[in-house]
Order: structure tokens, then C-alpha cells, then sequence
């Protein structure tokens, strides 16, 4: 969300914006709704003023005078009783069209469609050259019993997954290292719940927008989160932190609950896309400029680019554009890591700088050294996402008998083995 007074100011910027990002807003209806709510405000502020001041001179008033300052508080009364409800109404309408606006990308954010007009930055890591013939990830956990493709069907539909033996205790490895990894940078560990009220899901830009993305509970005002973010993010809502406490840096564990509507036909096969998943989230509240933030958005790529030159994951950065970075952000990259059965690149790791907007809307302040209010700025990145890591992770780590190499700084979280 960006502030009203900003947006009067930087309508071009705004409408440009919305049209890279391609949100359907239409800025002019929202900018003259913001008039006619501002003029009826000072209207309705008027009349309430000239009622309070009328209802002091009715006890001093002489009797001749009294009865028609009475008949003008009445008047005031009815008069306010119909506009008070019209005005409550024009500014929820407005801010219902507030929290569509989007943030304004960067001026290097590339302008783009969709994921065809992400920009390649850099690959890492050298891609597996196999001197035998080498398995996708369904197979190779088939042959070894360590998931339940078919059986889980009756379990819980499509898209779902279970891994059994070596396999489970690698995705717990995974989700352990990542943890660890971060505990290690400073970050706060933290065990998050995924079930969640509406309102964190408005406050990180989810909402509007992303309904169809979200299971609901039934008869509750209750909501099953598509990522840690959403817990995470509202956490600190409402509160008036200080300068000092900043900033805030959360490593959070949770499940993760996707509808993946719209996605029909792809990836229905193994486990690159489920509807429920674990992922370890890193996510900062940090002080509201640009320049900090930013070195806050390197620092969570970073991390993510340690673990994965850890875990021997040959991997891309790539800078998404305009029309593939949601609402909320100023900046984006992707990490994907290269999949051998694909022989391509696959997401498995986004990171996100979103400035003040998600602040804003989750009502996340702080105190400056000078005692002065301020929206911070909140980013956050993939850490590890489980099951999806695993397919780069054992196609890549696979060997000739079909077992699979663990990397040795992950050996620790396998009991020390070094393949399975
Ligand atoms: N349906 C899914 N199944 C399995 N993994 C998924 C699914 N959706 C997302 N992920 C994993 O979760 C990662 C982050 O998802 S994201 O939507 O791109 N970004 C976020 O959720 C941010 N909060 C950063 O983590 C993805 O890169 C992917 O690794």
C-alpha cells in the first residue's frame, strides 16, 4: 500500500506502475473517489464543528433566542446523520482501492510480460555430466520405496506427496540445515503456524488479488497460508518498534498450503508442485531506506547462494521483470536450480524487497533516534522449500547404482552418512 499523499504527488509514477505491473486499477476513478471523500470529510467536520459550538450557546442563550439554536442542533443532527454513513462508505470504497495500488519497481527493474521477460544474471555451480544414464527424480525415489506417489493419492488427491526411510530424513536434513544455517547468520529461528486470520494475508499483498491461491477453513475466519511470510509478517503488527530493535530478522519453519489453481497440467507429476510443503523462510523488518534494505536483499540472496554452493546445487540468479513480480515489490530475483531430467533451470527460491508497502499495510512502525514515526521496510527470501529442492538435489547428487551423494556439509544432518 503507498501513502495517499504520495500517490497525489506521483500519479505518473503510480499509473506507470500499475500499467508494468499490469494491475487492472484505474488511477483516475481512485484519485477523484479521493476528492470527493476529502470534501465530504471537511463537510461532515464542519457541521459537527458548528454543532458542538451551537450546543454551548443553547444554556446561555436568552429564552427568545433558545428554541431556534435548538431547531439548529437538530437540523445539524439530521444533517449529519446522512452524511456520516455516505462518508464511512467512500472511504472504505477508498481504501478498498488503496490496497490495490502497487509499489513502484526500481528504474532497474527489467519492464516485462511475464517469467519469458525475466533478465538472466549470473549461473553457478558446473552442470552434472552423467557417464551413465541418469534417472528424473519419480524414478529414482520409486526405486528405492522412499515415496508414496500412488498410495498418497488416497490419502489426500493429487498433488500431494509422502517420502518414507532415507528420503523423509533428507527433506527433515534439508529443512534442519537451512535452520541451522541461519541461527549460524543471526537470524531468529522461529517454528510458525500456517493457519492464519484473513487480515495477514491483506497485510502481506496476498489479498486482494490472490483468493484463489488460499484453502479456507469451513465456517471459520480461518485460512491456511501459502508461505511463512504470511504468519511471519504479521507477527509484529500494530506495534510501534524501536530504531534500536532494527532490525528484525525471522528464520521461519512452516507448512505451506498452495491451491496451485491455475497451474492445471503442470508439473502434476513428482514433487515440484504439491499443495501442501515445508519451507524454511527468511524474512527482515529493517529501517525504511532504500539503500539499507537493498544491502538487506543481497544478504538474503546470499544466504540462499551459500546453502545451495553448500549443498553442490548448480543453480541461476535471475532478475524478474515488472509483469512477473506481484504488486508488492520493488525488486526481485529468482533462484533456480538446474533439474538434469528437465535439462533446465527451475524456480526454487524467490527473494523480495517490498519497501514500505507491506508495512504500511500491516500497521508496522518505529521510532527514529529523534522519536519520529516511521514505516520500515520488510523483505524476504526462500531459505529451503521442501519437496521441490529435493528434485534438483537427488538428480543432481545421483550415482550409477541409483543411491544418492550427500554433500558433506549436509553429512551432519544425515547422521553423518555420506550417500544413501
Ligand atoms: N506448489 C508448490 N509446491 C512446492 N514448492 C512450492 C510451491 N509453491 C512454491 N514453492 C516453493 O516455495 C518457494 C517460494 O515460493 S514463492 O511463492 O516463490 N515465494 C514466497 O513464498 C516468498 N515468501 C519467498 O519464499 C518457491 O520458489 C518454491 O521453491
Amino acid at each position: 500500500m503507498l501513502d495517499l499523499k504520495f500517490i497525489r504527488e506521483n500519479a505518473d509514477a503510480v499509473r506507470h506502475a500499475i500499467e508494468v505491473k499490469r494491475v487492472g486499477l484505474d488511477l483516475d476513478a481512485l484519485l477523484e473517489l479521493d476528492r470527493v471523500t476529502l470534501a465530504l470529510r471537511q463537510r461532515v467536520e464542519a457541521a459537527q464543528a458548528e454543532r458542538n459550538a451551537n450546543a454551548k450557546l443553547v444554556p446561555k442563550a436568552s429564552p427568545e433566542e433558545r428554541p431556534a439554536l435548538i431547531q439548529k442542533g437538530k437540523d445539524l443532527g439530521e444533517e449529519l446523520k446522512a452524511l456520516e454513513p455516505e462518508l464511512r462508505e467512500k472511504q472504505e470504497a477508498l481504501q478498498a482501492l488503496l490496497l490495490r495500488v502497487p509499489n513502484i519497481p526500481l528504474a532497474d527493474v527489467p519492464v516485462g510480460v511475464s517469467d519469458e521477460d525475466n533478465v538472466e544474471l549470473r549461473r553457478e555451480g558446473t552442470v552434472p555430466q552423467f557417464d551413465f544414464e541418469p534417472k528424473d527424480h519419480v524414478a529414482l525415489l520409486e526405486a528405492r520405496g522412499w515415496a508414496e506417489f500412488e498410495r498418497v493419492g488416497k490419502v489426500s488427491g493429487s498433488r500431494s506427496y509422502m517420502l518414507r526411510g532415507d528420503m523423509a530424513l533428507l527433506e527433515m536434513a534439508l529443512l534442519n540445515f537451512a535452520m541451522n544455517f541461519l541461527a549460524g547468520k543471526g537470524f531468529t529461528p522461529l517454528s510458525a503456524s500456517a493457519l492464519v486470520r484473513p487480515e495477514t494475508l491483506v497485510a502481506t499483498g496476498h489479498f486482494p488479488g490472490g483468493e484463489d491461491q488460499v484453502y479456507r477453513i469451513e465456517d471459520e475466519a480461518l485460512m491456511l497460508a501459502g508461505t511463512a511470510e504470511v504468519p511471519v509478517n504479521y507477527l509484529h503488527s500494530g506495534e510501534i518498534l524501536s530504531v534500536e530493535q532494527l532490525p528484525i530478522n525471522y528464520a521461519a519453519i512452516s507448512a505451506a498450503f498452495r491451491s496451485e489453481a491455475g497451474s492445471a497440467g503442470r508439473d502434476v507429476r513428482g514433487l515440484i508442485r504439491v499443495h501442501e510443503f515445508k519451507k524454511v523462510e527468511q524474512y527482515v523488518i529493517c529501517a525504511g531506506d532504500l539503500a539499507v534494505s537493498q544491502q538487506w536483499f543481497q544478504i538474503l540472496l546470499a544466504n540462499a547462494e551459500e546453502m545451495l554452493r553448500l549443498l553442490e546445487l548448480p543453480y541461476r540468479v535471475i532478475q524478474n521483470c515488472t509483469g512477473d513480480m506481484g504488486a508488492g515489490k520493488v525488486y526481485m530475483y529468482d533462484i533456480e536450480c538446474w533439474v538434469p531430467s528437465e535439462g533446465r533451470y527451475r524456480e526454487t527460491h524467490s527473494c523480495s524487497n517490498l519497501g514500505d508497502w507491506q508495512a504500511r499495510r500491516t500497521g508496522i512502525r518505529y521510532r527514529d533516534a529523534e522519536g519520529k514515526l516511521h514505516y520500515p521496510h520488510t523483505l524476504n527470501n526462500t531459505a529451503i522449500a521442501t519437496p521441490r529442492l529435493l528434485v534438483p538435489f537427488v538428480e543432481v547428487h545421483q550415482t550409477a547404482e541409483g543411491r544418492i551423494r550427500i554433500p558433506e556439509a549436509l553429512r551432519p544432518y544425515m547422521g553423518g552418512r555420506t550417500e544413501i
